[in-house]
């Protein structure tokens, strides 16, 4: 048998758009369509891996340069990826410490962003190379631990259209209140089979927060159930919600933004601080664990850079007896099975991983992701387990090739002044 040659020939790069529902958050609303990047390799063999990471104007101008310079290396080699990054994409104009408006995502660094751009291509070379090798990705990151990974349902107060009647629509309806909320996690329970629960907020006034988490819990005694104000609140509005609700939360997600502020908290509750805002790069976790800030991290493969610095995350996590559990962002299929292949190799994964799957309705791989008891199975499958669906890959890159400009860099402020021409990013703390 010859050795599969897995030089890099070319690197393809397709911008989309992809329709989102009118999710609401601290920041504002969700556009219609929110831009993702698919990254596809392909090997001297003719075999094709394929990634996706966001697709906004700063992603892409980093990935455009890492792609130009890739062909030639090898897909397996990973640490070398990171090192022609380092060399080839500079740092993006326009990038400052300040909150990401549409990522939710804390302080905003030319590191994340790289990180975030090679998370893409890192998912692509292994998809690739376990492909070439007749091996799923789960072994190539060391082997499953668990055969099917458990997902939470991700609750939103949303809208049931879009402002001035954009498109797309969809038959979710509206949830602004305690009973819709009810409404919305009983539909995940029945069409998905998930038993967690995460609430999106710092959208109402706490205490309507404060009343949809009783309303959860009296609907689903005893099942987990999470809140996440993406820090929206001060360090006193957060022990207040923490009082509230310290019988019925799994855990408190970022209730108030930094380090400094969430170690507060912490130090005045019982109910464990998660976060995906403060603690989102390896250089922010020295502080945060030092000084107890978070109790769990919510670990994100395109923010920390791929699956195999998840596994490092991971390792870490466990060192210091801090949790870990899954954020997400708007993300299509080829993510998340990135996102099962690495959660069904960490040992510690010890809660239900976040994913916005259910709410997109659109998808370019041909058989999309199905979750059964709010569970997907692992697949064994060469590389992730999926294909590329190339109809649907033209179509959303058709919609992203018309588009004027305004959807292809993600801003939740600008989509809520369709509806509110007032709107601004609200101050922090907001409550
Ligand atoms: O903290 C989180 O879980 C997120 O920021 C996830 C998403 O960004 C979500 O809040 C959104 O898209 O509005
Ligand atoms: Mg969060």
């Amino acid at each position: 048998m010859t050795n599969p040659d897995l030089t890099i020939t070319e690197v393809r790069l397709t911008p989309i758009l992809i329709s989102d529902p009118p999710l609401l958050n601290t920041q504002g609303v969700h556009q219609p369509y929110t831009p993702r990047l698919v990254v596809e390799v392909v090997t001297a063999d003719g075999v094709t891996g394929i990634g996706e990471t966001y697709g906004d104007t700063k992603y892409l101008d980093l990935a455009h340069p890492l792609a130009d310079a890739l062909p030639g290396h090898s897909v397996a080699d990973l640490n070398g990826l990171f090192i022609l990054a380092g060399q080839v994409c500079g740092d993006p104009a326009g990038t400052s410490d300040s909150v990401d408006v549409g990522g939710l995502r804390g302080v905003q660094t030319a590191d994340k962003l790289r990180l975030s751009v090679i998370s893409g291509f890192e998912v692509a070379c292994l998809d690739a190379l376990g492909k070439s090798l007749g091996l799923p990705v789960h072994a190539l990151l060391g082997g499953k631990v668990r055969d099917s990974v458990e997902y939470s349902a991700y609750l939103f107060y949303r809208w049931a259209e879009h402002p001035a009647g954009q498109e797309p629509k969809d038959d979710w309806g509206a949830a602004v209140d305690p009973a819709g909320v009810v409404e919305q996690a009983r539909r995940f329970a029945r069409d998905y089979g998930f038993t967690s629960f995460k609430l999106k907020g710092g959208v109402f006034p706490p205490d309507e927060e404060i009343a949809a988490i009783r309303a959860l819990a009296e609907a689903f005694p005893g099942q987990p159930l999470r809140l996440d104000p993406n820090g929206a609140w001060s360090v006193e509005t957060s022990l207040y919600v923490a009082e509230q609700l310290g019988d019925a939360l799994e855990y408190l997600e970022d209730p108030t933004s930094s380090t400094a502020r969430m170690a507060e908290v912490a130090a005045g509750t019982e109910v464990p601080l998660a976060t995906n805002m403060c603690v989102t790069t390896f250089p922010e976790i020295a502080e945060a664990f030092t000084k107890g800030a978070v109790q769990v991290v919510l670990s994100d493969h395109h923010y920390w850079g791929g699956l195999r610095n998840t596994r490092e995350l991971a390792a870490i996590c466990r060192t210091f007896g801090v949790g870990l559990s899954m954020h997400s962002n708007t993300h299509l299929g080829i993510s998340l099975a990135a996102m099962t292949h690495v959660a069904a190799t960490v040992p510690n994964l010890d809660y239900a991983c976040d994913s916005h799957y259910p709410w997109q309705t659109e998808d370019i791989i041909t058989i999309p992701h199905t979750f059964t008891d709010g569970r997907l199975t692992v697949s064994d499958a060469p590389g992730l387990g999926i294909e590329l669906d190339r109809v649907a890959l033209r179509a959303l890159h058709q919609r992203w090739l018309e588009d004027d400009g305004t959807m292809r860099d993600r801003d939740d402020a600008a989509a809520m002044r369709k509806a509110d021409p007032d709107w601004v990013t609200p101050a922090v703390p907001r409550w």
